[in-house]
């Protein structure tokens, strides 16, 4: 009985002194960071991980304490802050194989996006890329006969309808839903051949799908996520097909917790990504032989059939976030700048005027619509910050990071840096990119796709994308006539704000989504 006693006490007086010092003694005496500069401990217990991700908190960081400094995080984890482009280049491009995602986001992208490139360290990633970065080079995108979209046409009809009634005085209307769906609408049609028609469909169930999965991004559920997927193969459980069978009860032991929602949702999606694989399987669907796509190439290269839809999952979810994302951005900064539309348009105008269907090189050529991209994508990445884990303990910036550091880089505020992209840094003003500081770095000064070997597979895909869905509804590469005026997002449209005052309330956890469905003031102007 003594000995039991005994054994309990020391457990106890072991646990508490382990919490002790990593709650307080080892971040003040004995981390090899305590000497870094960064923002104070904060909470005992949660430390700063509420505003680690928070690119404004981020930003006040960085003019406080420089380009490297020290975070605290929950139960005294320590993070560092580093974006100077030596340490990009060390952690993004060099030395990448050492900085894999760390676990817990790796597991948040499992059950959020799928098994595969956003899950995948190491050589099994390396494998992957060299794999799948032929689907995504602009040889091969620039390969592509037609890129003809009927969504985008889809989206121009919805808006003219809406707007019936009075045209030329137009209305307040939510956009992010309808650039929501159009993403997913165009990523499916650019990435498998496939029809989703979500914007002809009140209730689309894979949207309403990835509705659902939205809700993990959603404070308190992430914190509630963070928490399950950093206890040892909860994450696992949590995709399982049993905890999909049990997921009421689960929710019933689990009080009020997001389990049964998302289950299901993720579940809806994977039942989707299968029947893309099956449609495609079937011959009813494909592209032609000559291009390189993704379920091609993944077929070529014997990937069992139980992982291809869960890349499919990783390309929709990737893609239709930060598209949307992207659009309700970009739109919002130009109903703040009405001259940048109009240069627009007047940048397009030519074009069709000559009434022949645009090609890639029209659209390549159109350098205020690829200023406007940028510089929207510089000010509002929709990924504000990435994460990296050291593997190894190593020198980075000059300072000794020991293994298993987190490490952020917060693409936002390198994108706005100062020291870069001067004292006008926060101001959308697309015409900087017709004149780029001396010190601009086209690898490490804007990053919203990141850069190095784990970046945005989808980059030139994505851009693309966005400079269609502004320009026009269709691109050949043949000479089709086109009918005037066409249907065009920006030129068809003028887009302001609701009110002068306004500001999107946005939510910034992985990604940074408008939480008010962006109401902007939309008329017609052709
Ligand atoms: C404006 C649009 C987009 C932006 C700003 C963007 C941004 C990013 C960023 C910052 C990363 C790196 C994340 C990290 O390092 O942890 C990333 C990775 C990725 N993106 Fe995108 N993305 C966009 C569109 C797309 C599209 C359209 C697709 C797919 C079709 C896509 C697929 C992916 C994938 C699969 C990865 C993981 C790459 C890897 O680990 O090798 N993205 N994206």
């Amino acid at each position: 009985m003594a000995h039991a006693r005994i054994l309990l006490y020391s457990g106890a007086i072991y646990v508490v002194s382990k919490l002790i010092y990593r709650l307080f003694l080892y971040r003040w005496y004995f981390s090899p960071l305590r000497h870094l500069p960064g923002p104070s401990m904060g909470n005992p217990i949660l430390g700063r991980s509420t505003q680690i991700a928070d690119p404004k908190v981020n930003k006040e960081w960085v003019r406080k304490y420089g380009a490297c400094f020290r975070v605290v995080g929950l139960l005294g984890t320590e993070a560092i802050v580093c974006m100077t482009p030596e340490a990009l280049e060390q952690i993004l491009v060099r030395d990448w194989i050492y900085y894999p995602r760390p676990r817990f986001l790796r597991n948040i992208l499992w059950l959020a996006a799928g098994r595969g490139l956003f899950t995948a360290i190491g050589n099994e990633h390396k494998r992957l890329r060299t794999l799948l970065d032929p689907a995504f080079s602009r040889l091969n995108l620039n390969s592509f006969e037609d890129v003809s979209s009927t969504s985008i046409e889809r989206l121009v009809e919805i808006f003219r309808d809406l707007l019936d009634s009075n045209p030329a005085g137009g209305e307040v209307l939510e956009l992010y839903d309808l650039v929501s769906k159009l993403s997913l609408d165009i990523i499916c049609e650019g990435l498998f051949d496939q029809t989703v028609g979500s914007l002809n469909d009140p209730n689309n169930s894979l949207f309403n799908a990835f509705e659902g999965l939205r809700k993990i991004e959603i404070e308190p559920n992430f914190w509630w996520f963070i928490v399950s997927t950093t206890t040892p193969g909860a994450a696992r459980f949590l995709g399982s097909r049993f905890a999909n069978r049990y997921r009421h009860w689960l929710s019933y032991i689990l009080i009020s917790s997001p389990v049964e929602a998302f289950s299901d949702a993720m579940w809806q999606v994977r039942k989707a990504s299968s029947s893309i694989l099956e449609t495609r399987r079937s011959g009813s669907a494909g592209v032609g032989e000559e291009r390189k796509d993704i379920l091609r190439l993944l077929m070529r290269d014997g990937t069992v059939d139980e992982d291809i839809p869960e890349h499919i999952r990783t390309f929709i979810s990737a893609g239709k976030q930060t598209l949307s994302t992207t659009l309700s951005w970009t739109l919002y900064l130009l109903a703040k700048d009405l001259e940048s539309q109009r240069r627009l348009r007047e940048e397009l105008r030519p074009i069709f005027e000559t009434r022949n269907t645009p090609t890639f090189r029209d659209l390549n050529g159109l350098q205020w619509l690829n200023c406007v991209i940028s510089e929207s994508l510089r000010l509002n990445p929709p990924v504000p910050v990435i994460a990296r884990t050291a593997s190894k303990t190593s020198l980075v910036d000059g300072v000794l990071i020991p293994k298993g550091t987190l490490i952020i880089i917060p693409l936002e505020a390198i994108n706005t840096w100062t020291d870069v992209w001067g004292p006008d840094a926060d101001e959308f003003r697309p015409s900087r990119w017709l004149d780029l500081p001396s010190n601009f770095s086209p690898a490490f000064s804007s990053v919203p796709f990141s850069t190095g070997h784990s970046s945005c597979i989808g980059r030139a895909l994505a851009t693309m994308q966005l400079k269609m869905i502004i320009a026009f509804e269709t691109l050949l590469l043949s000479c089709t006539p086109l009918t005037f005026p066409p249907r065009s997002l920006v030129f068809n449209f003028e887009f302001s704000l609701p009110n002068p005052d306004y500001i999107p309330d946005t939510s910034i956890l992985l990604i940074r989504q408008p939480q008010d469905h962006m109401p902007l003031h939309v008329r017609r102007v052709i």
